[in-house]
């Protein structure tokens, strides 16, 4: 397996505040990760600090091998719109454009494919997620769960080597929400690797690996190993998880 994240004594202050002290780990192609931890204990920030939306303090976080915590601001932008996916627990969708004009965009602005090849893309995208029928609809006329999957499609229009979630099922209701991880876990069982920031056990009992922060350190690490979809075994993890968080009194 390749090694597509690595993250070397990465340090982050806010003035005069350390959030991150000295975190190292290393992300193999094609995993999906779930980052969990007490409120303020730096999630979103290590979330962050690794996907360019924040220059960490000091330390490296290479993706592909390469430096990017070094990057000026433009190369940085260039390597998200290329290499990165993102997810929120809203979806920030723009207004007055259609779910399809939403999904089209960041193709368009990499301009790596043809706009006919971009459209092609964001079909296959729509049907897969489910909202094809919705893809013309101004976003104000779609449910949360549509938009989600729409912020989905968009997030991997570029085909990205990561998609990144910062509580992507945050503001859905619960079966919604078990929709929209099943997208992800396939997302990712088709070889994108998923690091998600979550409080929910439900959401991160998707992940291969939960790694729980603690004042901005890595305390721990689980093992779930990949989830293949069987709902018997999600019941499992999702117990096995809850043991684990309430031995770190979570
Ligand atoms: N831009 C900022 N300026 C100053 N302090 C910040 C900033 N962003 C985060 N912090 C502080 O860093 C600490 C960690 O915040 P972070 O949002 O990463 O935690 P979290 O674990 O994601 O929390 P939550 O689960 O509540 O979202 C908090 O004390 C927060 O107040």
């Amino acid at each position: 397996m390749k090694t597509i994240l690595k993250v070397q004594n990465l340090c982050k202050s806010f003035e005069d505040t350390q959030v991150l002290n000295n975190i190292n780990f290393e992300v193999e192609e094609g995993e999906f990760i779930a980052i969990m931890g007490q409120s303020g204990s730096g999630k979103s920030t290590l979330l962050y600090s690794i996907s360019g939306m924040d220059r960490p303090t000091s330390g490296n976080v290479l993706l592909c091998g390469k430096d990017i915590s070094k990057l000026d601001d433009e190369k940085t932008s260039e390597v998200r719109l290329k290499q990165m996916g993102f997810i929120f627990q809203h979806s920030y969708l723009l207004k007055n454009l259609s779910i399809r004009d939403n999904i089209v965009l960041p193709g368009f602005k990499l301009g790596k494919l043809s706009r006919e090849q971009v459209n092609q893309n964001a079909d296959t995208l729509m049907v897969k997620t489910g909202i094809d029928s919705v893809a013309e609809h101004d976003i104000k006329k779609v449910s949360g769960g549509q938009l989600q999957r729409a912020a989905i499609c968009r997030a991997l229009i570029n085909q990205p080597d990561i998609l990144f979630g910062d509580e992507p099922t945050g503001a859905l209701n619960s079966s919604t929400s078990r929709e929209v991880l099943d997208i992800i876990n396939a997302v990712n069982t088709e070889g994108t690797t998923v690091i998600i920031v979550t409080h929910d056990v439900k959401v991160a009992a998707r992940a291969g690996t939960v790694i729980f922060l603690m004042d901005g350190n890595i305390h721990d690490k689980l093992t779930l190993g990949k989830h293949d979809g069987d709902e018997e075994k999600t019941l499992f993890r999702e117990k096995r998880l809850y043991e684990w968080l309430e031995e770190k009194a979570f």
